[in-house]
């Protein structure tokens, strides 16, 4: 059994940039970079690669079907089905470890979750591109609680109007990232490719799912 305790929030060195939003306006970004504390964390990376059901998506671009740079995995409770770029995902049921992660994310967000996105970006090369999280299962202002292990990132955002604002911050084994308020409506964000050399990487963003409608 791994042992993951999570540093609560009253923990924090006072001096935390976690506290004040990452965004300068339009929405509300929080990392908290040893979320997930260094013990078992190294873990946490190799149980998700071994456990979890990967899966290579393809999405058609200019009606060539192209693979996925990375591997995903959806899990959630119920067996409602998800459209993300184009594919209907079918959930799978939590397993331990991955409900223990999320309700880490759920006790500092003060917020359930019904449902996580995994994306495993095997290298350098895989990247997630530019893109809001707004598909209409989300509700107007989503709460999105993103956890990373493994090699760390670059994850950037850059808004939608004012195409001068960008942010930039790194995410680290046993990061949480938490994006709320407007963040959807007004930013884009997005995990470049790299050429440095970066190992493999989990990304699990918790999202809260409203079912039923069209
Ligand atoms: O890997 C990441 O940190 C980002 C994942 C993401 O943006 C998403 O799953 O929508
Ligand atoms: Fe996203």
């Amino acid at each position: 059994m791994i042992e993951m305790d999570v540093i609560a929030d009253n923990q924090l060195n006072i001096f935390s940039p976690a506290r004040h939003s990452l965004l300068p306006f339009d929405g509300e970004v929080f990392l908290y970079p040893n979320f997930y504390q260094e013990d078992g964390v190294y873990d946490v990376f190799d149980e998700l690669k071994h456990s979890i059901l990967w899966k290579q998506d393809k999405m058609k671009i200019y009606g060539k079907q192209v693979n996925f740079p990375r591997l995903t995995s959806w899990y959630a409770d119920g067996d409602k089905t998800y459209t993300y770029s184009g594919v209907v995902n079918i959930p799978l049921p939590f397993t331990p470890l991955l409900r223990k992660i999320k309700e880490a994310a759920e006790q500092q967000c003060n917020k359930q979750f019904n449902s996580a996105l995994l994306n495993f970006y095997r290298n350098g090369g895989d990247s997630m591109g530019w893109h809001s999280d707004n598909e209409k299962e989300l509700s107007g202002n989503p709460v999105i609680a993103s956890a990373s292990f493994g090699a760390t990132r670059t994850f950037q955002f850059k808004h939608k109007q004012q195409k001068n604002a960008k942010v930039s911050m790194a995410l680290s084994n046993g990061s949480l990232l938490i994006m709320q308020g407007e963040t959807q409506h007004h930013w884009l964000h997005q995990v470049p490719k790299t050429t440095d050399d970066t190992g493999p990487r989990i990304n699990i963003t918790f999202r809260d799912i409203k079912y039923g409608g069209d």
